[in-house]
């Protein structure tokens, strides 16, 4: 049996995540993700502020009406808004109503300015007081779990917060949130200050501490973790870190920190960890923010790795360049993601799957090829490989190369194209205009090796897909009663056509040379 201490994870994407700009969601899809909530396990659901609008409220409802975890709903420090929360809540199985005020300075003396909360600092701060402690007792009227929280804690006052928490767990608070509102706060700080609580509220054990940290200075899941090391058992953050401004605490790097650095502390969450991707992918797409690449545990880069180094020491022990699985966490599996940083073994290890047994110098081979294609496109997927191969695999034995290639054209200009051809240890230049680009390049290279007009068909493709994707060439040639056909790739489709036709004549000199007819029409 595990003997360490729970941490409850009180998800509020549904309500603070809600409040980033254009994420609103639709009743449907905030009981979508609800849903998911359950299957990632967390402990409770916010599931929205019933008393700012009819679609918050029919959400709550909705939510609380077929959820089997505690349902928390917002409100302000007044009747109207409990009221609400309360009408929103009441079939749920496990309900909270969730109060709160501001409890800072800059606050209280910038948003309850008028005179009717007091004249003076310490007037208003009596009445806010007052209004807290009215609105738990309140609540508590209604419901038997009532959550209240010191907005603005981080920047509040350590006596007058440690005052206030005192009252409403008193006033029937069985969590007191400390929020960093304004994400101001450091690590050390806050930890201090949950400490401090701890010191001086005389009734703190008859309450949860609970934290709920903004991102404003990248910092809300370091200040959460110091909270829970200095006694707050309740962490409130959202999937993908998504709120206010720069967001909340991020649930996945919450959970995962405790989770992956067990050895560090004594406690653990009951979340289904590998349920993260699916909930961070579903609250992706319902809200439309976009999870960044580079986000921990969820991004779509967490478990990619690039360069030929990090490949190769993952491709012999996975331990070296990951910290935690990505089955652990929902990912299907690690990604070696080829492009320009690859390496050999990462290469031939992708080839390997691919079925190509490539090594020695065919390697060396395709791996220069490789790095020509990677050079030119972000990530080298794997059509790019087979289109890749097909390519080296069908090379003649005395290749016709291109060594150069320059295209003039333009909607005012006629396309001009000047070609460098390298046949062994000889080179062949030469320019020529023509009715489009790739008419230039053929006629440049007719000229350059002297030939007449053999082009019998001409296609080009993208094998690949993106605005980098690889551009598949095809050229037939007709010499009498034979055909020759050559592929040319790159993400230039000039390129790739003056490639395909290079590759098509390397074929037909192959073939005049050996007396070979393998490359008769070969049905392509
Ligand atoms: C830190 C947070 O995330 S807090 C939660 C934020 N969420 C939301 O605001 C939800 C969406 N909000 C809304 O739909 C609306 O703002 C409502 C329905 C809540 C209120 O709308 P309105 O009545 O038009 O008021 P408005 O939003 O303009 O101003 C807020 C009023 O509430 C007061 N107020 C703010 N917080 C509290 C509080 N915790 N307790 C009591 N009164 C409060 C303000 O002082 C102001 O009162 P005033 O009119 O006397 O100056
Ligand atoms: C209402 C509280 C919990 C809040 O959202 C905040 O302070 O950021």
């Amino acid at each position: 049996m595990s003997t360490k201490e729970q941490v409850l994870i009180f998800d509020t994407t549904l309500r603070d995540g809600e409040q980033s700009p254009g994420a609103s969601l639709s009743v449907q899809e905030k009981i979508e993700i609800a849903r998911q909530l359950e299957k990632l396990n967390v402990d409770i659901i916010e599931a929205g502020f019933p008393a700012s609008s009819p679609l918050q409220f029919e959400a709550v409802q909705r939510i609380s009406e077929e959820s089997g975890r505690t349902v928390a709903a917002l409100s302000r420090a007044i009747e109207r808004d409990i009221d609400e929360a309360w009408k929103a809540l009441r079939s749920a199985r496990r309900p909270r109503i969730h109060t709160f005020i501001s409890t800072s300075d800059i606050h209280i003396l910038g948003k309850f300015g008028h005179e009717r909360y007091g004249r003076t600092l310490a007037e208003k701060r009596q009445t806010i007081l007052d209004m807290a402690v009215r609105a738990v007792a309140y609540a508590r009227t209604l419901c038997d779990d009532i959550e209240f929280s010191a907005e603005d804690a981080g920047r509040t006052d350590p006596a007058y917060l440690a005052e206030i928490t005192e009252a409403v767990i008193s006033a029937g608070a069985a969590t007191v949130n400390i929020p960093d509102t304004t994400g101001y706060t450091w690590p050390s700080e806050f930890g201090k200050k949950i400490a401090g609580l701890r010191e001086r509220v005389t009734n703190i054990d008859d309450a949860v501490i609970s934290v709920h940290c903004h991102n404003d200075l990248g910092l809300a899941v370091a200040n959460t973790i110091s909270a829970i090391e200095h006694g707050a058992r309740q962490a409130e953050c959202s999937m993908n870190g998504i709120g206010e401004r720069a967001g909340n605490a991020s649930l996945e790097e919450i959970v995962m920190a405790l989770k992956v650095r067990s050895d560090l502390h004594d406690y653990t969450t009951g979340i289904t960890t590998r349920e993260l991707y699916n909930t961070s992918r579903m609250v992706s797409s319902l809200t439309g923010i976009i999870v960044q690449p580079n986000k921990a545990i969820v991004g779509d880069n967490a478990f990619s790795h690039e360069s030929g180094i990090h490949q190769d020491g993952m491709l012999k022990n996975r331990q070296t360049y990951e910290v935690m699985t990505p089955e652990s966490v929902g990912v299907p599996q690690t990604h070696i993601v080829l492009g320009r940083h690859s390496g050999k073994h990462g290469l031939q290890a992708r080839l390997d799957t691919l079925g190509y047994r490539v090594a020695g110098e065919e390697l060396e081979t395709v791996y220069q090829r490789f790095v020509d294609v990677a050079d030119k496109k972000k990530e080298v997927y794997d059509d790019d490989l087979r289109v890749l191969m097909g390519d080296e695999l069908s090379k003649p034995v005395e290749p016709i190369e291109l060594d150069y290639l320059h295209i003039n054209s333009g909607t005012a200009s006629i396309p001009t194209a000047t070609v460098r051809i390298r046949i062994k240890d000889r080179t062949f230049e030469e320019s020529s205009t023509g009715d489009g680009p790739v008419d230039a390049c053929f006629r440049a290279i007719e000229r350059a090796l002297g030939l007449e007009q053999l082009l019998n068909t001409y296609s080009v493709r993208s094998t690949t897909s993106g605005r980098q994707a690889l551009g598949e060439a095809t050229v037939r040639l007709k010499d009498g009663d034979k055909f020759f056909t050559g592929r040319g790739v790159s993400t230039d489709i000039i390129e790739a056509s003056a490639r395909a036709y290079l590759q098509a004549l390397s074929l037909r000199e192959n073939a005049a040379h050996h007396d070979h007819n393998t490359t008769i029409d070969n049905g392509i």
